[in-house]
């Protein structure tokens, strides 16, 4: 591969700080490799004295492997490929050794004690009620901001309007457990590396002398602190390079903080700036849109996205009427390739791969999902409504019964719950429940009425019987009147809704309607290790990925962008819309080839619009 004139600026930097901006596509880690291979070879650089570090370990291991690749005759053993976080705990573990202290690590592999399953703890003793997993992920992301970002809790909460009930207890009780057990998780491992740094003398000598050259990629998303701990071993030669493409920052709710990159002028005012504005991977139709797409952001540095590629294929914008037709589209466009791996759909949110993996599953067409942290197939939603099912079926199931007694009509108490549990568990619930002593006359007929339900419940088709959950039973209301509690819109809860009625009108009964959603979940499971089928991805996870296909879906104003990054916006607070379409030019930017920009115009029966950035790009079009 024959370097641009751009890339073999950057790789012949050598001493002092640099910054390399480049766009998408531009070949960031092919320079990495270059400049890392030019210290060596061409200035007798040490390579035991060259620190690489990466965003994340699979990037960590790619550019090694990269390395060894290009250039074969000189392997990389000596050379430093890490992510900040395990560079941080070599120098952690050391500084307990020299101390005498055991940290645990309270995430990753073969942990003792797990970081999630501790906060749910927490959560359920200070707010007395179960967590959601969603509610547990801006937990910790809220927490990883505030660490990242060197906050104080206290300055944290009087500047920003956290929605988490009691966030503060939550916080002070985890940040003392951690402190009186010894327990530390990946953020505290920054934020007591740049503490040790800062006290041991010792330490910060021999990580300064051990590492000359400094090299950080996606520099972006690189958090203060992380960014603290880098400057601080780099000082006082600061032969620190950072590639960074700071339009592709989009971990800013976890503490990215781009606005580092664009003060590193203010930092070394000595230092280098490159420009690598020349695109490899997309076609020239691609690169234009993005390009002008990008411009609109205020808070960066500007670039001129170019590229000697040919034009294949315009961007298409496509309108399709529902959800199914959304669907029916993409299995069309599918059926057309012989290979999949090289396509991928990606969308903001992991909720719109419900509807989708049943479609592709019923038209045997193989996926790929990255990234499941959380199996949909496991969302307390989705578990209410399958409760709700097994109940119907079966009403001496007090397990089912304990899942949602609360959620639907009829007014059952916690109290009755315990009362019944004592007694005989082959007989319905409610029938126990009418046991209860002093119930008044109008309340036991609204208990045989509920049983009645149920009854009728179970005799229904899949599809109607979800109705019939909804407005009888009056799952609805409580979905309607808790959704902002449980950290949702209404709205987004109801596509899920939706979304499982459109299984359901596919299945006969209610017991195939169970066995399918189980079914679905194991098939995603098992897809996390497939290779060969459609890529499905987040935007999020799909950074750093290119494709010759790309289809984004679901592009929905309120969804994409979200509806509060357009409220903060109207206040006058431009950063979470900026960040949005970020991931919009991220997500764009993935493209080869051929790149289709999917909205709906109604969903949940209901009109609603394209995304904003959509509309923007058909705007470019007609000019
Ligand atoms: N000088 C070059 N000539 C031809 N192809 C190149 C050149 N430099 C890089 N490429 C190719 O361009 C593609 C993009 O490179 P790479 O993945 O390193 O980009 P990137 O800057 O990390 O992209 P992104 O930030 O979008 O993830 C790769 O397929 C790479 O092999």
């Amino acid at each position: 591969m024959e370097l641009n004139k751009y890339q073999k600026k950057a790789v012949s930097h050598v001493n002092g700080p640099a910054l390399v901006l480049a766009v998408p596509g531009a070949g960031k880690t092919t320079v990495l490799i270059h400049r890392t291979n030019n210290l060596i070879e061409n200035h007798n650089i040490n390579p035991d004295s060259i620190l690489s570090i990466t965003f994340s370990r699979a990037s960590a291991n790619d550019m090694k492997e990269r390395y060894n690749t290009t250039f074969p005759n000189f392997q990389s053993t000596a050379i430093k490929f890490s992510t900040i976080h395990s560079f941080s705990y070599t120098i952690l573990r050391e500084y307990a050794y020299r101390k005498n202290i055991k940290y645990t690590l309270l995430e990753g592999k073969n942990t003792p004690i797990n970081k999630n399953a501790l906060l749910r703890k927490i959560y359920l003793e200070i707010n007395g009620e179960y967590i959601t997993e969603e509610r547990l992920e801006g937990i910790v992301n809220t927490i990883g901001y505030i660490k990242n970002m060197c906050f104080d809790i206290d300055e944290y909460m009087l500047n920003n309007n956290v929605e988490i009930n009691n966030f503060k207890e939550i916080y002070m009780y985890y940040e003392n457990y951690k402190l009186q057990n010894h327990l530390i998780d990946f953020d505290d491992m920054l934020v007591l590396t740049y503490k040790v740094l800062k006290e041991d003398k010792y330490l910060l000598n021999k990580y300064r002398n051990k590492y000359n050259y400094i090299q950080v990629d996606e520099g972006q998303d690189t958090s203060k602190i992380q960014m603290e701990i880098i400057k601080t071993i780099a000082y006082p030669n600061n032969n620190l390079f950072i590639v960074a493409d700071d339009d592709q920052s989009i971990y800013g709710f976890r503490g990215a903080f781009p606005k580092g990159l664009l003060e590193f002028k203010k930092i070394y005012p000595k230092a280098k700036i490159f420009y690598m504005e020349e695109n490899f991977r997309s076609s020239k139709n691609i690169v234009n849109v993005s390009n002008k797409f990008i411009k609109q952001n205020t808070l960066r540095y500007d670039k001129n996205l170019f590229t000697e590629n040919e034009d294949v294929r315009p961007i298409q914008i496509v309108k399709a009427k529902t959800v199914l037709d959304q669907y029916e589209y993409l299995v069309g466009e599918l059926k057309k390739y012989d290979e999949l791996s090289n396509t991928a759909i990606l969308y903001r949110n992991n909720i719109s791969t419900l509807g989708l993996i049943e479609y592709l599953e019923k038209n045997n067409i193989p996926f790929h999902l990255r990234d499941m942290k959380i199996s949909l197939f496991n969302h307390w939603m989705i578990n209410d409504i399958v409760a709700f099912l097994t109940l119907a079926k079966d009403d001496t199931n007090i397990s089912a019964f304990e899942k949602i007694y609360y959620k639907m009509r009829g007014f059952v108490y916690k109290k009755y719950i315990n009362y019944i549990k004592t007694l005989n568990f082959n007989s319905s619930v409610f029938d126990r429940i009418l046991l209860y002593p002093g119930l008044d006359e109008e309340y036991k007929q609204k208990i045989i009425e509920l049983k009645r339900d149920f009854k009728y419940l179970s005799r229904l088709k899949p599809c109607e019987a979800i109705s019939f959950i909804e407005e009888d039973l009056k799952y609805e209301r409580y979905l309607r009147e808790n959704s902002l509690k449980l950290g949702y819109t209404y709205d987004s809860l109801k596509t899920i809704l939706f979304d499982l009625k459109l299984i359901a009108k596919n299945t006969p009964s209610i017991e195939v309607f169970l066995s399918r959603l189980k079914y679905l979940d194991y098939l995603s499971k098992k897809s996390v290790q497939a290779k060969n089928g459609v890529v499905l991805s987040t935007i999020h996870a799909a950074k750093g990925l290119e494709f010759k296909n790309v289809y984004m879906i679901d592009l929905v104003d309120g969804d994409f962008p979200t509806s509060n990054s357009i409220e903060a916006f109207y206040k006058g607070n431009y950063d979470l819309l900026e960040e949005e379409r970020r991931l919009f030019y991220v997500g764009m930017t993935r493209a080869k080839e051929v790149l289709d920009l999917v909205t709906i115009k109604n969903r949940n029966d209901k009109k609603v619009e394209s995304s904003k950035f959509l509309v923007e790009i058909e705007e470019m079009f007609k000019k």
